[in-house]
C-alpha cells in the first residue's frame, strides 16, 4: 500500500448524473492509482452506488467522462475491460449454476481459456473458503457465501482495477479477514482498489485514502491513520447539510 502511482487506473471527471428528484451524483472527480486502496464513505443515498456505476459505464454520465487507463470508456476495447474485476449491485450471474461453475464462467467472460478457467476458480474457491460450497447450486447458498462467490468471481483474474460495492456486507467476521487478505495481496502486487463501505473500522484498516461522499458530491477525505474516524466523519456530513440548508 502507499505507492500511488501518478497515472490513474481509473479517473472520473465532473460526474453528473442527477435522478428525478435530485438525487445522484452532482460532478464528481475521483481516481484510483495502482498501489492503492481508495475507500468512499457516505451515508445511504449519498451517491457511492451511482458513482461506482458510472465509473464502470453501467450507467452513463448526463456530462462528465471517465478514463480506464487513460483511454475513455466509450473507447476502451475488450482486452482493457478484461483487467478490471467488480462486484457492483450484482453477486451472481447464474443462480441455477454451481460455484464453481459459476467461477469458471466468470473467468471466461474475462477472457480466460478454459484450462486456465479451471485452474483459477480452483484458487479462488480455496482462496474464499468455498470448497465446501463448491458443487452446491448457487440460488441454495446462503447471503455471505453468495456475496464471497461474487467476491471470488470479481477478484480471481488477478485484475489491475477491482472496484467493489460495500463488499463486506453480509460477511460474517471469517469473510471480512478473507477479503482483507486477498486486497492486500493485491495491491502488494500492484493493483489499485475502490470500495465503498459503511465500516468505518474495516476502512481505516485497509485504506490509504477515504472520500466522502454527500448528497452526490466529494465533501472531503479522512486520514485513515486518524484517532477517531466516526466523529471525523459526521461533523464534515453535518458542516455540509449545514451549508446546503442556509444556501
Ligand atoms: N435509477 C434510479 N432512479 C431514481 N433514483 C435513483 C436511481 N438510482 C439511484 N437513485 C437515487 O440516487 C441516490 C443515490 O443512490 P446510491 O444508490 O448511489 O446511494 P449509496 O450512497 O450507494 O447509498 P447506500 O449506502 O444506501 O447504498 C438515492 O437517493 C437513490 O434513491
Amino acid at each position: 500500500m502507499n505507492q500511488a502511482h501518478s497515472v490513474p487506473l481509473l479517473e472520473g471527471h465532473a460526474l453528473v448524473r442527477r435522478f428525478p428528484g435530485g438525487a445522484g451524483v452532482n460532478g464528481i472527480d475521483l481516481a484510483i492509482a495502482p498501489g492503492e486502496v481508495h475507500a468512499i464513505v457516505g451515508l445511504n443515498g449519498a451517491g457511492k452506488t451511482t458513482l461506482m456505476r458510472l465509473l464502470l459505464g453501467m450507467l452513463g454520465p448526463q456530462s462528465g467522462s471517465v478514463l480506464l487507463d487513460g483511454v475513455d470508456i466509450a473507447d476502451a476495447p475488450p482486452q482493457v475491460w478484461a483487467g478490471a474485476g467488480h462486484l457492483v449491485e450484482h453477486p451472481l450471474a447464474y443462480p441455477e449454476l454451481d460455484v464453481r461453475a459459476n467461477l469458471q464462467v466468470a473467468a471466461r467472460l474475462h477472457g480466460l481459456r478454459r484450462a486456465a478457467a479451471a485452474d483459477v476458480a480452483e484458487r479462488a474457491i480455496a482462496e474464499f473458503d468455498l470448497a465446501r460450497y463448491a458443487g452446491v447450486r448457487a440460488s441454495r447458498l446462503s447471503l455471505g457465501n453468495r456475496q464471497r462467490v461474487g467476491l471470488a468471481g470479481a477478484l480471481q483474474h488477478g485484475p489491475r482495477l477491482i472496484v467493489l460495492d460495500e463488499p463486506t456486507n453480509a460477511l460474517d467476521p471469517a469473510g471480512v479477514i478473507l477479503l482483507r487478505e486477498a486486497l492486500i495481496r493485491r495491491v502488494g502486487a500492484g493493483a489499485g482498489v475502490l470500495v465503498s463501505s459503511h465500516h468505518l473500522d474495516e476502512v481505516a484498516r485497509i485504506a490509504d485514502r477515504v472520500t466522502v461522499v454527500n448528497a452526490g458530491r466529494v465533501i472531503g477525505m479522512l486520514d485513515p491513520g486518524g484517532i477517531d474516524l466516526e466523529r471525523a466523519f459526521f461533523s464534515l456530513v453535518h458542516a455540509d447539510d449545514v451549508e446546503r440548508s442556509a444556501a
